[in-house]
């Protein structure tokens, strides 16, 4: 059973290799500097020990010698030789300390990045997937403090070893089964620890999504988003409560472990203890039989303690990392998300103006976490320079098509085509460089206005020309005059000096983003369904006459701006039902001419 329990936990793939990678690449100095550090610190306690060793040994000499002051002489050198030993313990130590918290702190902003990197390459799709955040949650748990803790145990289990094999070495002298026993001692101890950082992992395994719940409502209590509703509809302390209970079911859980484990650590430091006990009891009866002298007691005694605090240190090393090679499968499982949209092989260059356009072909899609589809053989066309609108009640699938556009999404089936090529065949960055998307649920970044404008196009420098004639276009312009820095006013009240912009004030800020990018192809998801409908028209009056060689889709439930269209594609549960231009639609008296009647009825 006992080999059984061993071998299944040691069948684990072994993290520790790129963990250490990892470690290294943060920080070589560092790195170097702890490796340095821990074997000079494993190696520095045998010195102090044989001092001792020497000091006792004189000590005995000069009690038999008549002149016991000449004596002291031959003590004073091996007095200065431990204080310096001393000195340098201490010194060591205080380094110690300055290079672990410096090479932490490079670890873990080196891990976080890595994290980051992995977080924004990672498909649209897995941020609508709950075991995606659960991953996300477990590697940044594990990220910052795994990989250097695997450097310092595989270090202090090299330092433990030094020391170890010295004292064993000493030990043996005196007894051979006094080393087995020694080792015997400890086989309690480990089991003990292997077996509860499996409980501890699985437990935490367990309870991610639960954690996560705890976090999202000590969000909700602290976030701006939620401040006004939760005041107005009094839910503070009802969240709080909430939060409360789960903390307590996870507290609860925790300590319960937590509790077991220490009883189960007691027995086994307990028998540890006895089996020690008996080898002291040995010594002593070796030094009054007068087999040992003192200083022989003192050595083995000294070596005794030595030894089995190195054998625990080694062990609790590598304990400890078995324990972070289980917890660093957390962070690899992240690591090791693949991307579903996949790069082509060999990519084709994006067309230089677009000859025959955009085309969806009988296109159909299904989300990953839904049992139905939510795209059912869509076709549609956007020719050069043309403008479409996209119209259909609320979750009609709308926006889905546009993130099949940009490859967020690949079709489940059908393809989508720019001048007669598969999207797929274009490279993901270029394909996104040369369409524009301002969708409804729009960032708002608590920078700059012309910060924010510029991050639609990054990839060229700012130019604030460029900057204001997209402001211009998108009605920001008037907005960003009348703050008191106008383009340098920090936006959002994220930060110091920060204003606060209205819900459509904002839209036009994201609307000038999507101005400013160089792409043929541009899409309006919904992007002034805050504003005015007196700023909306002009915005898409200026807009249509602006984007000459430029096509844009548009998404709309103001069928006022809809209108302005090129032609016009109405949708319905995830079907295209009816297409044409506003007068065609309006004659076949469908979906369409029924929506446009509602909404005209309401201005009459
Ligand atoms: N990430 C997602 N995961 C699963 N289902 C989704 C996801 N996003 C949208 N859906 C579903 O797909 C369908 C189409 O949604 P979509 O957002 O495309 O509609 P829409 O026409 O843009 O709606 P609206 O006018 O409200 O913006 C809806 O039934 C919606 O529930």
């Amino acid at each position: 059973m006992l080999t059984g329990f061993i071998k299944a936990r040691f069948k684990r793939p072994l993290h520790f290799i790129p963990a250490l990678k990892l470690v290294w690449q943060s920080s070589p100095n560092w790195t170097l500097a702890r490796i340095g550090l821990v074997i000079i610190q494993g190696i520095l306690p045998l010195f102090s020990i044989y001092m001792t060793k020497l000091i006792v040994d004189q000590v005995t000499i000069s009690l038999a010698l008549s002149n016991r002051a000449a004596a002291l002489n031959d003590i004073v050198p091996l007095l200065v030789v431990a204080a310096c030993l001393t000195i340098s313990t201490t010194l060591f130590a205080s380094l110690s300390d300055l290079v672990t918290i410096a090479h932490a702190q490079r670890v873990t902003d080196y891990m976080q990045g890595i994290i980051h990197s992995k977080s924004i390459s990672a498909d649209l799709e897995y941020y609508e997937n709950a075991q995606y955040y659960d991953a996300l949650q477990r590697a940044q748990q594990e990220a910052p403090y795994r990989p250097p803790r695997i450097l310092d145990r595989l270090a202090l289990a090299g330092q433990s070893s030094i020391s170890l094999l010295a004292m064993l070495g000493l030990l043996l002298a005196l007894h051979w089964g006094i080393v087995g026993i020694l080792f015997v001692a400890a086989i309690p101890t480990v089991l003990v620890r292997m077996k509860f950082a499996g409980v501890m992992y699985h437990w935490k395994r367990r309870r991610t999504q639960l954690e996560r719940q705890a976090m999202y409502l000590g969000w909700l209590q602290t976030s701006d988003l939620f401040a006004k509703e939760i005041r107005l509809f009094n839910l503070g302390e009802h969240f709080r409560q909430r939060y409360a209970q789960l903390r307590e079911l996870i507290y609860k859980e925790k300590v319960g472990i937590v509790s077991k484990r220490s009883f189960a650590f007691f027995g086994a430091q307990v028998i540890a203890g006895l089996f020690v006990f008996a080898i002291f009891i040995y010594m002593v009866q070796q030094t009054l039989a007068g087999v040992l002298k003192l200083g022989d007691l003192v050595l083995y005694y000294q070596a005794l303690q030595k030894g089995q605090n190195s054998l625990r240190g080694l062990l609790r090393s590598l304990s400890g990392l078995y324990e972070d090679n289980l917890f660093l499968a957390n962070l690899y499982e992240f690591l090791d998300i693949e991307s579903k949209v996949l790069e082509p092989e060999r990519p084709q260059p994006f067309p230089e103006t677009l000859a025959t356009g955009v085309v969806f072909n009988n296109v159909s899609f299904q989300y990953a976490t839904t049992k139905r589809k939510a795209i059912h053989n869509v076709s549609l066309k956007l020719q050069p320079g043309q403008v479409i609108a996209l119209v259909g009640e609320n979750g009609s699938g709308k926006t889905t098509l546009i993130k099949l556009l940009c490859r967020l999404y690949d079709p489940t089936e059908g393809s989508i085509t720019i001048d007669g090529i598969d999207l797929k065949s274009f490279s993901k960055l270029e394909l996104k460089s040369h369409i524009s998307v301002i969708f409804q649920d729009y960032a708002k970044y608590h920078f700059t206005a012309r910060d924010n404008i510029q991050l639609g196009n990054i990839e060229r420098p700012a130019d604030d020309r460029r900057i204001r004639s997209a402001a211009q276009l998108s009605g920001a312009d008037r907005v960003i005059q009348s703050l008191p820095q106008g383009y340098d006013t920090v936006l959002g009240k994220m930060f110091d000096q920060g204003e606060e912009l209205s819900i459509g004030q904002w839209q036009k800020i994201a609307l000038a983003r999507a101005f400013l990018r160089d792409s043929q192809v541009i899409v309006l998801d919904e992007p002034t369904s805050a504003m005015d409908p007196k700023a909306e028209y002009e915005v898409f009056q200026q807009f249509r006459e602006l984007i000459q060689d430029q096509s844009a889709i548009l998404i709309s439930h103001r069928l006022s701006t809809v209108k302005m269209a090129d032609y016009i594609y109405v949708m319905s549960q995830g079907h295209m039902i009816e297409e044409g231009n506003h007068h065609t639609l309006m004659n076949l008296n469908g979906v369409y001419a029924s929506m446009f009647e509602t909404q005209a009825q309401n201005y009459r």
